[in-house]
Parts: C-alpha cells; structure tokens; sequence
C-alpha cells in the first residue's frame, strides 16, 4: 500500500507481526554483522538494565523459568546478569536441555555455578512472596495452547504474590490475537523493540500488567523493512508533526473554532471541549449551545464567546467545527442533516454526533472528507455493531475510516487511530486516571483546535490524541484517581513545555 503521508509515518516505530520478528531479526543481524547470540545479549542486557533501575533491591530470590526456544535463551542471559553476591538465582528449566534451541544451549553453558539449575519435573514448587519471578517460557514462538506442564506451571505461578516479569510476552499470549487459553499474569511486561499487537488489548490488561518497550537495537530501518500499516506513536515521533509559529502570527493564524452542542443540562461538555481548545492554544472559541436562550449561558471562562445568532451557522467564518459534546440526541434530523450539508471543511464529531449518525446512517455519507470521528468502545458499537473482539474492533475501525474517507480516533487505552489509507497508529500516552466524565470532551476541543491552527487532519488527529494522553499523565502525577477533566485541560499547556513545542 502507498500511504499518503510516508515520511510521516515512516519516522514512527512500525508494530510488527510475530510471525515476522524472526525474519526482523534475521535481517538485522546480516545487515549489521551480528550474531543472533548478540542480538539475545542485547535483549537480556536491556531486560537487567531496566530491572537494575527499578527498587527491587531487598529481593534476593529470583526464580526464572525457561522454555525450550529463544524466549528461554533470554531467560538464561538475564540469569547471568542478574547474578551477583546479594542475590541467590534459580533457573527451572521446562524441557530437557538437549531439546532447546541453539542460543539457548550456548546461554546455558555459560551459566555460572552459582546460579541453580533444576528442572521443572523435579522443581518443589516452592517460592515465597518476596521473590521476583522471571517469565521466559514463551516469547513470540507460542504456536499451540499450553501441554500439561506449562498449564500447571503458569497456573501455580498466577496464584503467587511474587513480583512477576515477564520477558517479551507474558507466556502463552499470542503476539497478534486476543488470547483464549491460560496465560502468565505479569506485573511487568518488558517487551523487544516494538510492542506486539496483543499487548495493546484491553482484553489483557490484567495479563500484561506495566508495559515496558525496551531497545535492543534494532535499526529502524531495519524495522520498517517488515513494516505493515501499524504503528506505536511515541513522545519522541511528536515534534514534527506540528507546525510552528512565530512573532508575526497574528490571532487568525491560530484559528477560529466553533463547537456546536450542549443541551440543556449537558453544557459543561462544550464548555470543557472549549476551555480545552483555548488551552490548546486556539486564537478565538465560540460555543454554540443548543438550548432555548444560549445568550443566557455563561462560558466556564470568560475567555470563550457565545454564537447565539439566529437562522444558522455560517460555516465560512470558521477555521475548524467540532459537532457533539452534551449535544443529546433529540436534535431534527433535517436540522443535522443541514449541518452537514453546509459544512465543507473537515470536522470532528464527537459524543452525541456519532450517536446521531447510528441513528441516521444515511448521513454518514455526507461527512467531508478527512473528518474526525472519536467515538469510545461504545459509541463504536452503536455506529458498526458488536464486535467479538478488540481485534476484529480495530478492523472494523480500519475499514469505516477508508470506506468513508475520514480519520476514525477509537478511544481507550492505546487509543486507535484509524487513518483513512489503512493505516492504524496506537498510543502510548495516558493512563487509567484519564477514565474520567469530560475527558472526550476535552480531547474533541483539542482536536478542533489543532485543526483550527491549519494542520492537516492528520497531525491534528495525532496531535490531539497524544498530548490529550500526555496531559492526563501530568496532571495524575498529584491527582491519580481523583483527577477531573478539568485537571487534563489545565496540563495542555505543560505538554507543550515538556515536548519544547513552543
Ligand atoms: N527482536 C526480538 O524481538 C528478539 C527476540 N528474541 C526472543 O526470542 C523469542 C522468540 O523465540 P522463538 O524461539 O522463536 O520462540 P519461543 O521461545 O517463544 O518459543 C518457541 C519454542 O516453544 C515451543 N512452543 C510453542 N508453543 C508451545 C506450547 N504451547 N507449549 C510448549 N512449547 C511450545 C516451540 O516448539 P515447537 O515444537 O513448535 O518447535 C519452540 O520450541 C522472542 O519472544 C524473544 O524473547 C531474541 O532473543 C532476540 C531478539
Ligand atoms: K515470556
């Protein structure tokens, strides 16, 4: 597939399938010159590394259990580098060593004798609480439910309260579905490189715990070799997809932006969805709520402006229309179906105005192209059916977005954003916390406001989306589950100062 927007999107971290790492790696160590027992070293170092720097340090148990594959070979090298004075090391090994992979009998013959070795059929099953637990059963090589040894194994570790890591996958997750059979439920889950498919569903949040991207080293080049259309958006991928402005920039060129919805008794929607947009960074917002008497109506901040005029919207004086927030769905059709028609810039569409377009399918149609559509679990499932999982969610996602040409925002954890060629960028900012009412509203008003600002619906997208989640980390630092969508919108302004977007 040719993608609009390459260079773009060439810069951000591909998500590769399983079935395709071994053939990354493979490559990777030709182009470099490199040994697949480096690449392993690599990945064992990165994994110590991270676990040097966390406070595990009272814990001197560390029990790793190793499968047969390279998954397992990991295993051993953390073994080697975990190993000092103060900590006593136990490698329980699934299969017998002559079964196992190459790397993994070359890591195994440089274990130290210090480190115990035993395997799993004569292990006593014995840990306690303060131990760390090391996951490297299976990795990316999983190809069948669990035999009976791993099932008991993984099932006995699941009941433990020890600190549990997993190494690249927890075992028994399949790199690219929803998961059917038992899995290892980690507390951590340090995974290579790039983050697998299956780490980014809700179905396994439980399973996977903190997710930790850990570089090995692998070009990126390298990576987007085996590229397909998915990818990781990261902090590092932000900065240019902005635009830039500078001491002649003048209050138009930061936008005008109108949002339409509010009914009564659901104003604060458009009031957050525009105190957002401000904060955003927008040059003027006017809120346009739809209630019997909007001149009436006074804007949480003094900063944002009515439009109350009667005989409708006159589009044109607009830089970006965002349609939704606290809208309710006992709107005219004709009335909608006008809003539509007039419109001729992309918009975004939030809340109420999906729940309309669930109602009055014949309109979704009649959105411009490159509109905006933001839409949580449910909403989505109100607008395309149930899907049976969150792997048939994000295709569904996909092909609404190039089916009807606009830019499809899935929202959740690893907000999903289905650009209208195909391809699916993941999130990687926020967190629970951001689980809160109005925290839509806030990003539709951040949307409308980049596209306010003239950037590509794209950008406006991808920016909306990142510094929203961005946002919501910085203001949980003090708040954590008491964070409110007002606490996400007073923390824009910092994304910028932290991303020296300026
Ligand atoms: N770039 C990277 O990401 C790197 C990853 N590395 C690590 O390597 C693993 C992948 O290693 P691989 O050997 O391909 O696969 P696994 O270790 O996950 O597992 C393969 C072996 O497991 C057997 N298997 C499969 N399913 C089951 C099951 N349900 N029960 C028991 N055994 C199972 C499989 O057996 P076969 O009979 O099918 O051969 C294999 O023996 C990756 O995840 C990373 O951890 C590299 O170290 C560095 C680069
Ligand atoms: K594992």
């Amino acid at each position: 597939m040719i993608y609009k927007n390459l260079l773009l999107t060439e810069m951000m971290l591909p998500i590769i399938a399983g079935d395709d790492v071994k053939k990354l790696d493979d490559f990777h160590m030709q182009s470099e010159g490199i040994s697949s027992v480096q690449l392993m070293e690599r990945a064992g170092k990165s994994f110590v590394a991270w676990y040097e720097d966390q406070s595990f340090s009272s814990v001197i148990k560390i029990y790793v259990f190793v499968g047969s594959g390279n998954n397992g070979g990991d295993g051993l090298v953390i073994a080697r580098l975990l190993q000092n004075d103060q900590r006593a090391i136990h490698v329980v090994c699934m299969e017998p060593i002559e079964n196992c992979s190459e790397d993994f009998i070359f890591n195994f013959s440089r274990l130290p004798d210090s480190v115990e070795v035993v395997q799993y059929t004569d292990w006593p099953k014995e840990i306690k609480d303060d131990s760390v637990i090391v996951d490297a059963v299976l990795g990316v090589g999983v190809n069948r439910p669990l035999n009976k040894n791993y099932a008991e194994l993984i099932s006995f570790l699941n009941t433990l309260s020890a600190i549990k890591l997993a190494v690249d996958l927890p075992s028994g997750l399949p790199a690219d579905h929803t998961s059917v059979g038992l899995v290892f439920q980690a507390d951590f889950t340090l995974t290579f490189q790039f983050p697998k498919l299956s780490l980014l569903f809700p179905e396994h949040a439980e399973i996977i715990g903190k997710l930790v991207v850990l570089d090995i080293g692998i070009s990126e080049s390298s990576i987007h070799r085996f590229s397909q259309n998915r990818f990781y958006l990261r902090e590092i991928d932000i900065k240019k997809h902005h635009k830039y402005f500078h001491r002649f920039s003048h209050k138009g060129d930061f936008g005008k932006v109108l949002l339409i919805g509010g009914a009564l008794g659901k104003t604060g929607a458009i009031n957050l969805a525009g105190h957002a947009a401000l904060r955003t960074g927008s040059g003027l917002v006017l809120l346009a709520p739809q209630i019997p008497d909007p001149y009436k109506f006074r804007p949480i901040v003094p900063e944002l402006m009515v439009f109350g005029e009667k005989g409708g919207f006159c589009f044109e004086e607009f830089d970006s229309v965002a349609i939704g927030p606290g809208m309710g769905l006992d709107v005219n059709f004709s009335w909608f179906r006008g809003l539509l028609d007039q419109v001729n810039l992309p918009i975004v569409l939030d809340a109420d105005g999906i729940n309309l377009l669930s109602k009055f399918p014949e309109l979704i149609d009649q959105l411009p192209v490159n509109s905006i559509l933001t839409p949580h679990f449910k909403e989505f499932e109100r607008l395309v059916g149930k899907s049976s999982d969150h792997l048939e969610r994000i295709q569904r996602a996909t092909d609404f977005a190039t089916k009807y040409n606009i830019i499809l925002i899935l929202k959740g954890a690893h907000t999903l954003i289905a650009m209208p060629d195909g391809r699916q960028i993941f999130n990687s900012s926020g967190n629970q916390y951001m689980a809160t009412a109005g925290s839509g509203d806030v990003l539709t008003g951040m949307i409308a406001s980049f596209l306010g600002q003239k950037y590509s619906p794209e950008n406006a997208a991808i920016c909306g989306v990142f510094h929203h989640g961005m946002a919501g980390e910085i203001a949980s630092q003090s708040k954590y589950r008491g964070m409110i969508a007002s606490d996400i919108i007073n923390a824009i302004p910092e994304t910028f100062v932290q991303l020296e977007v300026l």
